[in-house]
């Protein structure tokens, strides 16, 4: 805590204080620019693409820039995550989950989920008809406010997408027949929301200052992160619960069930456990929930804010799916363009945050800096997504048409979008569905169009990922279905 020297040859940076390390200027800088990653990439216009601070028990060192990033990516021994009460206080002091693990530990566990994801969700459809589920709820709800307002209705657009994703995600862990109920996702939203209103991707005070949560609890936000994380446990150990007492190894419902197989078998793998199946259900919500609902509201508010994109979106959809149908995952290569909408939404809502940190696991160098053992490593996508140095032109502007090359999607190296390596998102494929197919039936179906007196802007508020003020939109009914042209 009181050491203000630097380690030779760590990343430039700030100047550290005793106890504070960089935290006062960098909290200055975090206001002056609006959000963190802003006042990273600040750093490293001054710095260069790797700088180190310190905030107060923490070495960090932010990395911008696509070089430096895929090799933080990509280098094995830059793999872990961190480690800490930030990251242990939401699963009863131990470091239990995905996100949060390491080693073979994740390893076991990782490839489990991602096999359950590719059997229980795509080979038995699970997943798909949960989507499709989803979105047919999401047009009745809009068919029944359109109708009930005679006419046009304005619709609260960033608050249509987070019970339909969070009960796709329900749904993959029980099963789809045994479903969700709309009350009960309501419930569990409210809950979620706060957890990522209150915390950041790179920690809390409480997580640089561990002696904040003795000191002032309330305070420090300890407190309220501890008992938000316990809610959301509590939920999903009664959720377990109930599945173990119907639990028949014959009739495997969903997720949860294939993990008790494992529980039940005679040798099993070391990793398992209840509680560590609680955790991974967690972080499922944790990592699924925020990333994908909030980028449907940001495709929304782009397609409002270029109504000519969203026009050539539904002329592609009529000349593919016609006006007798919803679209399916199987349209989804005939429809490039709205494909490269998505990407290049995707693009312009991660290239605004961090990647999840990184923990160097051993004395290490990157960049040619010296990067001692524990130090956290923050990656600002800004750098590999939103910037000409990545390669991209004109990178702030919103442009699918630089994903597409003769009528067909052109996807560049460089797109980072879900990570690299052995970290890499394993919920990228859901993902893609969920957004796909929301927003293909939507804009198929109905036209977005901005709201009278209160244009939305793309302004980004700070929260666990980036977050759009919230906004309305006028929504209509295109032609009506069964008419097989437009
Ligand atoms: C558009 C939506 C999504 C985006 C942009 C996204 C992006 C990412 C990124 C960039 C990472 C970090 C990789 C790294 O640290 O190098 C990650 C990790 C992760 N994602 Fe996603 N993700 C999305 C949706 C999902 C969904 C739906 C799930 C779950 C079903 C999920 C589960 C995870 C998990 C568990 C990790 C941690 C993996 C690890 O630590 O090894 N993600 N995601």
């Amino acid at each position: 805590y009181l050491d203000t020297r630097k380690p030779s040859n760590f990343p430039p940076g700030p100047k550290w204080f005793p106890i504070i390390g960089c935290a006062w200027q960098f909290h200055k800088l975090q206001q002056k620019k609006g959000f963190i990653a802003k006042a990273s990439e600040e750093l490293a216009l001054k710095y260069g693409p790797l700088v180190g601070i310190r905030i107060g028990s923490n070495r960090i060192v932010f990395v911008y820039g696509l070089r430096a990033t895929q090799e933080l990516l990509t280098r094995d021994d830059l793999q872990n995550r961190p480690d800490g009460i930030f990251y242990t206080s939401r699963t009863w002091g131990k470091r239990r989950g995905l996100i949060f693990t390491d080693s073979d530990y994740l390893r076991e566990q990782k490839q489990f989920v991602l096999k359950q994801l590719k059997q229980l969700g795509f080979r038995k459809q699970i997943v798909v008809r949960s989507i499709e589920q989803e979105v047919q709820g999401i047009i009745d709800n809009l068919r029944k406010g359109i109708a009930d307002r005679a006419g046009d209705g304005l619709f609260q657009i960033d608050d249509l997408f987070g019970v339909p994703i969070l009960s796709i995600l329900w749904k993959f862990m029980v099963g789809y027949k045994y479903g969700s109920n709309e009350k009960e996702m309501k419930e569990l939203e409210a809950i979620v929301k706060i957890l990522f209103g209150n915390s950041l991707i790179v920690g809390a005070p409480f997580s640089h200052f561990p002696f904040l949560r003795y000191i002032c609890p309330g305070y420090s936000g300890y407190n309220e992160y501890v008992s938000i994380n316990e809610q959301l446990t509590t939920f999903l150990r009664k959720t377990v619960n109930e599945m173990k007492a119907t639990y028949n190894p014959n009739m495997p419902r969903g997720f949860i069930d294939s993990y008790l197989d494992v529980l039940q078998a005679d040798q099993k793998m070391s990793s398992f456990s209840e509680d560590q199946l609680i955790a991974v259900c967690l972080d499922l919500f944790f990592a699924g929930y925020e990333t994908s609902s909030k980028i449907l509201s940001m495709i929304f508010l782009l397609t409002l804010l270029h109504p000519d994109i969203q026009k050539k979106a539904q002329v592609e959809m009529d000349k593919v799916v016609g006006r007798s149908r919803l679209p399916t995952l199987e349209d989804r290569p005939l429809l490039p363009y709205v494909e490269s909408i998505i990407l290049e939404s995707l693009r312009m809502f991660a290239g605004r945050g961090f990647l999840i940190p990184r923990r160097a696991m051993k004395d290490s160098t990157l960049n040619g800096y010296f990067i001692p053992k524990g130090t956290f490593i923050q990656a600002n996508s800004g750098g590999t997504l939103l910037d000409e140095g990545a390669g991209w032109k004109n990178p702030k502007t919103f442009d699918p048409e630089r994903l597409m090359k003769d009528g067909a999607l052109n996807i560049p190296d460089n797109f980072i979008l879900f990570g690299l390596g052995k970290r890499r998102c394993l919920g990228d494929t859901l993902a893609r569905a969920n957004i796909f197919l929301i927003v293909a039936s939507l804009i198929h179906i109905f036209h977005f169009k901005p709201a009278p007196g209160s244009p939305p802007a793309l302004e980004i508020v700070e929260s666990f990922t980036p977050s759009l003020k919230p906004f309305k939109a006028f929504v209509t009914l295109r032609q009506p279905f069964g008419v097989n042209s437009s």
